[in-house]
């Protein structure tokens, strides 16, 4: 692993890291801001998964989030959205390819060699992270935008347990139902569509729910929202009966103005579910 940049923040550092990654074949950047508390021992984990476009550092940048985690005495990871190289498959739309990863598997060519962002995200860069930084592996939480949100959605229901609480900033919430993860999913993981229920955040919902809080906040002038579907999530979750907070903030789009509008009501919604 290779320090990139440390910046003292809030108390605490910014640092950007990169790392040869085993998953995606390629070398991976993501940001960590750890908080002052880092030096006395572990500290609790928000790990925030970024949108279409992003790399690591347009949430780290943008979304305001290190003076509340600051206060909260907890750490923030600012993963990569996808592989990156000259020599890795790519594609000319904003919405496929590099820096759109979809936080799955790929199983098609040409992606698979490298496009493999959920065992990136929930094997590989978590391996690293609590090996090399004071992290309390038992406190972890995780929060995303749009691509992002829904990589925060899915990861946190397919993976039991492992998340005390999962937030989301206008989350992409019904992919197979929608022309953000048709073509992605069919590009990435084939024509099965059975393949694809696996990475959906309504049907994930439908099928398991999550077993902790969920807060979700998407505004009412968001210009993606038919692509969204955050109708079709909150239908599922009231099927369900699941324990959530599911906002239409009114005049807000889908920008980080919003997203770091509603920054202090994720973090603190986080920190009441990793200090309980
Ligand atoms: N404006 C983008 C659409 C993609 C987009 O809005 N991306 C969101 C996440 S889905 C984002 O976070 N963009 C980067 C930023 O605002 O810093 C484009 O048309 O290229």
């Amino acid at each position: 692993m290779e320090t990139i940049s440390e910046n003292a923040c809030f108390g605490g550092v910014q640092g950007v890291y990169s790392h040869r990654s085993e998953s995606c074949d390629c070398d991976m950047t993501f940001g960590l801001f750890l908080p002052a508390e880092a030096k006395d021992g572990p500290v609790p984990v928000l790990w925030y998964l970024s949108g279409l476009t992003c790399t690591h550092e347009n949430a780290m940048v943008k979304a305001a989030a290190q003076g509340w985690a600051a206060e909260q005495g907890i750490a923030l990871i600012f993963p990569d959205t996808s592989p990156r190289g000259d020599d890795i498959a790519n594609d000319e739309a904003f919405d496929l390819g590099q820096g759109a990863g979809f936080y799955v598997n790929a199983t098609q060519n040409p992606w698979a060699p490298h496009f493999q962002m959920y065992d990136y995200i929930t094997k590989e860069l978590t391996d690293l992270v609590f090996d090399k930084f004071p992290l309390d592996v038992t406190r972890q939480a995780i929060t995303g935008h749009s691509m992002g949100g829904h990589g925060a959605l899915t990861i946190a229901m397919r993976e039991t347990g492992r998340f005390a609480s999962v937030s989301a900033f206008s989350p992409i919430c019904n992919p197979t139902d929608s022309d953000w993860g048709r073509r992605q999913f069919t590009a990435y993981l084939g024509f099965e569509e059975d393949e694809w229920a696996e990475h959906d955040a309504s049907l994930l919902m439908a099928k398991h729910g999550f077993d902790g809080p969920i807060l979700i906040d998407t505004g009412t002038k968001d210009q993606f929202l038919d692509l969204l579907k955050p109708e079709t999530l909150a239908q599922a979750a009231a099927a369900k009966r699941q324990e959530i907070i599911f906002r239409m903030q009114p005049g807000y789009d889908h920008s980080y103005f919003f997203v770091s509008t509603f920054m202090e009501d994720h973090i603190t919604f986080h920190a009441e579910a990793l200090y309980a």
